[in-house]
């Protein structure tokens, strides 16, 4: 889609982590881009890192962004956590406060010269394809947005790309229980959870062992009278605090309001927390015109799990999941924009269908159900292998990976203390330079 007489100009949805590298590499471009415009719906930079102790609502009446909080330290150690350009303060711990990670964006977002590009609260509503002779390759993209407070108009501008990094931890996934409505205890989702004081001498059913399930688990095992860590993969492993109990799915609530486990079990807690992930949203792109389908936590049809086939300047960033996320947000990144200035030629749309379509047979005959398609675990690393590589720009360290893998272990084994583990992955030396690299 490189244009040969002028500058393209992209359009970047949130100044989350993945909005604010996209711009960061587009300004670094300024030969092929203009400086990008960022549309973003809240007031700040950071998406979920700005912990906000309300919920619901915000001071200015918008929903209630992020779901940090406030005791929360990083799961993965700060020295791959980073943009591979920008280390975290070399001071810090491996595993930093949320607090530390806002701070990092903000530097990150400063540093770069991004925030000048920023439109804060402005909430894209709809980003709609346009198809036009007079642009080259005659696409373009209209993208409207409103004021998020209300007050003011819409606006509409054009665009001849477009990259969405609106996140994907904002929308809780309810799952389909039967008789969830009889619960009579209190009833939320983790994206609600903030402090562990409200549950003093509750009795808790948490559902769900990811990462934010094990964590809110720790939280709670101090304080509840009881806590219950309901999942499928019984019986975990690693040690877990004292006191707590594991426990089969959920089947149904009876009409009583007592939860019935898979094996037949029954609790009635004080407290059901559901700390089961969330949905992917994009309410700004039409099904009718885009015909993007989000199924069982499967977002198709993406080449690459990043770009449309039929619209080759729409970037989806981010939407892999059970990854390492800035470094994967920098390779995906700089692989649409080697797209973009055409210095790596995509297949045809039919080549990229039936490519997609050859993985997802491949996939589901190995028996991943279609909920686990993003997840991209150990597999991640090919694949940000294979971004540099077509992309033609540089691999990841293979450290990156050693260090991860080897966290992923070590959180297996030894969830309660994981997180004071202290990495030195890096000389003095090696330090200065990589703080030289992103001065
Ligand atoms: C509880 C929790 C703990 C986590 N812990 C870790 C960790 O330890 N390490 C790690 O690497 N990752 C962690 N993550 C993952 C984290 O989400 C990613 O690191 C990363 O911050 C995601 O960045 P993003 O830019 O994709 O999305 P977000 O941070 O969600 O940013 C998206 C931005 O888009 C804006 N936006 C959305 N829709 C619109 C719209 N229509 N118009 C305008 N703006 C819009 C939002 O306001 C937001 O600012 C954690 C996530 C959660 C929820």
């Amino acid at each position: 889609m490189m244009s040969n007489s002028r500058r393209l100009q992209v359009a970047v949805i949130g100044a989350g982590a993945a909005g604010l590298c996209a711009a960061r590499h587009l300004l670094a471009r300024q030969d092929v881009f203009c400086p990008p415009v960022l549309y973003e719906f809240t007031k700040r930079v950071g998406g979920t890192w700005v912990y906000e102790e309300q919920v619901g609502r915000d001071e200015d009446g918008l929903p209630v962004y992020s779901s940090m909080y406030r005791d929360l330290r990083t799961n993965i150690p700060k020295e791959v956590m980073a943009f591979p350009d920008f280390p975290f303060d070399k001071h810090l711990p491996s595993f930093v406060h949320h607090t530390e990670v806002r701070k990092y964006l903000n530097q990150y977002c400063d540093y770069f010269g991004i925030r000048e590009h920023i439109k804060f609260h402005r909430l894209v509503d709809s980003v709609r394809p346009v198809f036009s002779e007079s642009r080259q390759g005659g696409l373009t993209w209209d993208v409207t947005t409103s004021d998020a407070t209300g007050k003011g108009h819409k606006t509409t501008n054009q665009f001849d790309a477009v990259m969405v990094c609106n996140g994907h931890f904002f929308d809780p996934y309810i799952p389909a229980i039967t008789g969830l409505e009889n619960f009579k205890g209190m009833l939320m989702h983790s994206h609600d959870y903030r402090v562990a004081e409200p549950f003093a001498g509750k009795s808790v059913v948490l559902l769900g062992a990811g990462l934010s399930g094990m964590d809110i688990m720790i939280e709670l095992s101090e304080v509840a009278s009881e806590v219950t860590l309901s999942h499928r993969h019984l019986p975990l492993s690693c040690p877990l605090p004292r006191g707590v109990h594991q426990a089969q799915g959920v089947k149904l609530i009876n009409e009583d309001g007592e939860l019935v486990f898979e094996d037949g079990d029954r609790a009635k807690p004080d407290v059901f927390m559901l700390c089961t992930g969330y949905n992917f949203t994009f309410p700004f792109l039409s099904k009718e015109e885009v015909g993007l389908q989000v199924r069982e936590h499967c977002v198709t049809p993406l080449y690459k799990h990043l770009l449309h086939p039929a619209f080759p300047s729409l970037f989806l960033i981010g939407i892999c999941r059970a990854v390492c996320p800035f470094p994967h947000f920098h390779c995906q990144i700089q692989f649409a924009l080697s797209v973009m200035d055409g210095s790596f030629t995509l297949p045809t749309q039919k080549q990229m269908e039936e490519e997609m379509e050859a993985d997802m047979q491949t996939q589901l005959q190995k028996g991943t159900a279609l909920r686990h398609i993003l997840k991209l675990d150990s597999e991640q690393w090919d694949y940000n292998d294979e971004m540099a590589q077509l992309g033609k720009f540089k691999p990841l360290p293979p450290f990156w990976k050693s260090l991860y893998e080897a966290n992923k272990v070590f959180r297996a084994q030894d969830l309660l203390n994981y997180k004071n583990y202290i990495y030195q992955v890096f000389s003095d030396q090696e330090w200065t330079v990589m703080q030289k690299i992103a001065e």
